[in-house]
C-alpha cells in the first residue's frame, strides 16, 4: 500500500460497538422568578437508552436466582452472543429518589480498579431497559442495573453446607492460600474488604477461589500492612465500626473501635478457616453484645497484657468478663499444634498481634504435611448460599423419612429413597478456542456404577457422618467361612426354620410368624444391599446414597479424585513425635522493635518470614510459592498492569 493511500475506514460494525451519545449544546440558563437564582432545566431524555452501557435486553438472559443481596439479587444468566454463563448482580435504583445504592457504587468503582486471579472480575454493567415494564407504574419507580460477573459454580458457604462435598486438609490449605493471596493483593492496593465471610468467597470450576462482594470495601489511609504497622492503615483515621457481617466481626469492631485496620479482614479469614472444620459459622452471636461474649468464650477474656487497648474502647465493659480460652478443646480435634497456632494468630484478639495476609501465607502450618493440594478437586456440583436452605430441608426430610430398623430377621421395604437432588452439575468451562459452545451440564441423573460402591472417596458422605474428616467405619471382617448371620450358605429366610438348605434362586420365602402364609411379594422383591456402604451391614453410611455411585459426575476425568490415584493423606492429630517446624522467627531479633503505633507500648507483633531473601530461606518445604526454582516476590504492586490468567473463565472477558 502506498503512503498516499487514505487511512482505512473502520467498518460500520466496529463503530457500532460503541454507542456514544451526541454532545448537545448547553441548555439555556433560566432564572427563577421568585428567588432570582439561575438554573438549568433538565429534561427527560427522549430515548431510554443509556449511552456507554449495554442494554440488558437482547444481550443477556436471566436464569435462576443464586443469592440474595442487600440491595438486590444475584442471578445466573447467559450472555447470548457467546452463550457463556454469567452471574448478574441486580441493583435496583429508585427512580423517584434517583438513588443509586452507595454500596453498589463503591463495589463497581473498586472492582474496576482491581485485577487479580483471586478477586472477582467485573465484566460490565448493563441497564435493564424492559419495554414491557417501562410503561408500568412500578417500573417508573424502579430501574435496574446489572453487574455482570463471571459465573462461579459455588461459594464456600454452599460448599461447606453441602452434605455431598467433603474437604480434605490439603484442599483447605490450598483454599486458605488462595484467600490470603487475594486479600494480600487487596490490602496492598490499599483497600479493606470489610465483609470477609464464606458466602463472599466464590469458587470457579477450576477450583480457583475469588473474593467477591466489595459493597463494604473502602480505601484506607496510611500505609499498607508492614512489619512496623502489621494491621496496615495506622494513620489514626476513623471509619465506621458497623461493618462486616456480625458473625465474622473482629473484636475491635465489636468493642466499637473506629481506628481499625486491615486486620479486621484477617479476623474474617480466621473465622472462615475454622468454619471449614465445623461446617457452620463458629461465632454466632445473637446480638452485637452477644457477639463479644461468643468471641471471648472462644478465645478467653483478654488481659491487659493480651490486648492493652481493649480497655480504652467504647465496649470495654465486655472485657470485665472472665472467660477462659476454649480454642484448643474446640479445634484440637481437627488441627495439629501448628494448625492451632495458625488459627490462634488469625484470631488474635489484639489486632496488632494478628497475622497480616502476607505473613499468614508463610506460616509453618502450610509447610507441614499434608501439603496444600495443587488444585482442589471440588465442588462436584453447584453450591451457593441460596442452596443452604434446601440442604437443611433435605437433611430434615431425610431424618423424618429414615427407614425404621428392621426387626430381627425381617426385611423392611424401602420406600422412595430420599436421595438428595443436586441443583445442577458443574458445567464444563469453555476453553480459550471454544468461545461459542454452551457449557453442557453433565448428566447428574445418571445412575452410579456398582464398581465404585466400595470406594468411600467416590461415595457422597452421609449427612450424619461427623464433619467429613474421618473415614466411614468399616465393619470388621468375619472369620473365614462365616458371615454375620452365621455359617456361610445359611440363607436369612431359613436360618430361623432350622433346616438350612443354602441359598437357592427358587427358594420359598417363609413368613416365620405364620409359616403357613406366603410372604407378601412386595417384601421380597428387592434384595438387601450388602455392599460395604449398606446400612444393613452395620456401616453408618445410609444406603440411599447407593444410587449416587453410578453418577457420571464421579467418573468424569476432569474431576478425578486424587484418592483414586494415591492413598488419602491422614491429617488427624499430629503424632507426639512428629517434629513441628517452629523455626519461623526471623534470625535477627524481633521485627517490631520500632513499633510505635498510636504511641502505645504494645508488645511486638509476631511475624513470619516475608519477602526478604534471608527470611525466605527459612520457609522449609514450601511448594506453593516457588516459580522456576526461585522464590516469587509476593509484594503486589497495585498500579502495575493487571495480569490475568487466561485459562480462567473469569478472565476471558
Ligand atoms: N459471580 C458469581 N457467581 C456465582 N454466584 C455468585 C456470584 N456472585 C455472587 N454469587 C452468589 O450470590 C450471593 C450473594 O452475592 P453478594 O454477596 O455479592 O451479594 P450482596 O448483595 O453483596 O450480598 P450480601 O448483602 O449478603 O453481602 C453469594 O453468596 C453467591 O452465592
Amino acid at each position: 500500500m502506498s503512503d498516499d493511500a487514505p487511512p482505512a475506514v473502520p467498518s460500520k460494525t466496529e463503530f457500532n460497538k460503541y454507542k456514544i451519545g451526541k454532545v448537545k449544546s448547553t441548555p439555556a440558563i433560566q432564572r427563577d422568578a421568585k428567588t432570582n437564582l439561575t438554573y438549568i432545566k433538565l429534561r427527560k431524555r427522549s430515548s431510554e437508552k443509556v449511552y456507554g452501557c449495554t442494554v440488558f435486553q437482547n444481550h443477556y438472559r436471566e436464569d435462576e436466582k443464586l443469592g440474595q443481596g442487600t440491595f438486590g439479587e444475584v442471578y445466573k444468566g447467559i450472555h447470548l452472543e457467546t452463550q457463556r454463563q454469567v452471574a448478574m448482580k441486580k441493583i435496583i435504583v429508585s427512580v423517584e429518589k434517583d438513588l443509586f445504592p452507595i454500596t453498589a457504587q463503591r463495589e463497581i468503582t473498586i472492582l474496576k480498579r482491581l485485577g487479580h486471579k483471586n478477586i472477582i472480575k467485573l465484566i460490565e454493567m448493563v441497564y435493564d431497559h424492559s419495554p414491557d415494564t417501562t410503561n408500568s407504574a412500578s417500573s417508573s419507580l424502579h430501574k435496574s442495573f446489572y453487574m455482570i460477573l463471571p459465573y462461579m459454580v459455588a461459594d464456600l458457604s454452599g460448599v461447606l453446607h453441602n452434605p455431598r462435598i467433603s474437604l480434605k486438609m490439603c484442599d483447605i490449605k490450598n483454599m486458605m492460600l488462595q484467600v490470603l493471596e487475594g486479600l494480600n493483593y487487596i490490602h496492598c492496593a490499599k483497600f479493606m474488604h470489610r465483609d470477609i465471610k464464606t458466602a463472599n468467597i466464590l469458587i470457579d470450576h477450576n477450583g480457583i477461589l475469588k473474593l467477591a462482594d466489595f459493597g463494604l470495601a473502602r480505601l484506607y489511609y496510611g500505609c499498607p500492612p508492614n512489619l512496623k504497622y502489621p494491621g496496615g492503615a495506622g494513620s489514626g483515621a476513623k471509619y465506621t465500626s458497623v461493618v462486616v457481617t456480625r458473625w465474622y466481626r473482629a473484636p475491635e469492631l465489636v468493642l466499637g473501635d473506629k481506628q481499625y485496620t486491615t486486620a479486621v479482614d484477617i479476623w474474617g479469614v480466621g473465622c472462615v478457616f475454622a468454619e471449614c472444620f465445623e461446617k457452620k459459622p463458629i461465632l454466632q452471636g445473637k446480638t452485637d453484645i452477644d457477639q463479644g461474649h461468643c468471641i471471648f468464650k472462644l478465645l478467653g477474656t483478654p488481659t491487659e497484657e493480651d490486648w492493652a487497648m481493649a480497655r480504652c474502647l467504647p465496649g470495654a465493659e465486655l472485657t470485665t468478663t472472665n472467660y477462659k480460652s476454649t480454642l484448643k478443646e474446640r479445634f484440637g480435634q481437627f488441627l495439629t499444634e501448628t494448625g492451632l497456632d495458625f488459627l490462634g494468630h488469625l484470631l488474635a484478639l489484639d489486632p496488632y498481634k494478628r497475622l497480616t495476609a502476607m505473613s499468614a501465607k508463610h506460616h509453618p502450618w502450610f509447610s507441614e504435611e499434608p501439603f496444600p493440594s495443587e488444585n482442589i478437586t471440588l465442588p462436584t456440583e453447584e453450591s451457593h448460599e441460596a442452596d443452604i436452605k434446601r440442604y437443611k430441608e433435605e437433611m430434615h426430610q431425610s431424618l423424618s423419612q429414615r427407614v425404621p430398623t428392621a426387626p430381627r430377621g425381617h426385611i423392611v421395604e424401602k420406600g422412595e429413597s430420599p436421595v438428595v437432588k443436586s441443583r445442577g452439575a458443574i458445567p464444563r468451562g469453555p476453553k480459550k478456542d471454544d468461545a461459542i459452545s454452551v457449557a453442557p451440564l453433565r448428566d447428574i441423573a445418571a445412575k452410579p456404577t456398582p464398581s465404585k460402591l466400595g470406594d468411600p472417596s467416590q461415595n457422597p458422605r452421609p449427612y450424619h457422618s461427623n464433619n467429613g474428616y474421618s473415614k466411614p467405619a468399616v465393619p470388621p471382617a468375619a472369620p473365614a467361612g462365616m458371615n454375620r448371620y452365621g455359617a456361610i450358605n445359611t440363607s436369612r429366610s431359613n436360618r430361623f426354620s432350622g433346616n438350612s438348605t443354602g441359598p437357592s434362586s427358587n427358594r420359598k420365602f417363609v413368613n416365620r410368624f405364620h409359616p403357613e402364609t406366603d410372604v407378601n411379594p412386595k417384601y421380597i422383591k428387592a434384595p438387601l444391599p450388602l455392599g460395604p456402604q449398606s446400612r444393613y451391614q452395620g456401616s453408618s453410611t445410609d444406603s440411599r446414597y447407593k444410587s449416587a455411585q453410578n453418577d457420571s459426575r464421579y467418573h468424569n476425568a476432569r474431576y478425578i479424585n486424587k484418592s483414586d490415584i494415591k492413598p488419602e493423606q491422614k491429617y488427624s492429630r499430629q503424632e507426639p513425635n512428629t517434629p513441628i517446624n517452629r523455626n519461623y522467627n526471623p534470625p535477627n531479633g524481633p521485627r517490631n522493635s520500632g513499633f510505635d503505633h498510636h504511641h502505645d507500648s504494645r508488645p511486638p507483633h509476631p511475624q513470619f518470614p516475608v519477602s526478604t531473601s534471608q527470611s525466605q530461606h527459612q520457609i522449609a518445604n514450601k511448594p506453593i510459592e516457588k516459580k522456576n526454582g526461585s522464590p516469587k516476590d509476593e509484594r503486589v504492586k497495585p498500579d502495575e498492569p493487571k495480569n490475568f490468567d487466561n485459562n480462567d473463565i473469569a478472565d476471558l472477558y
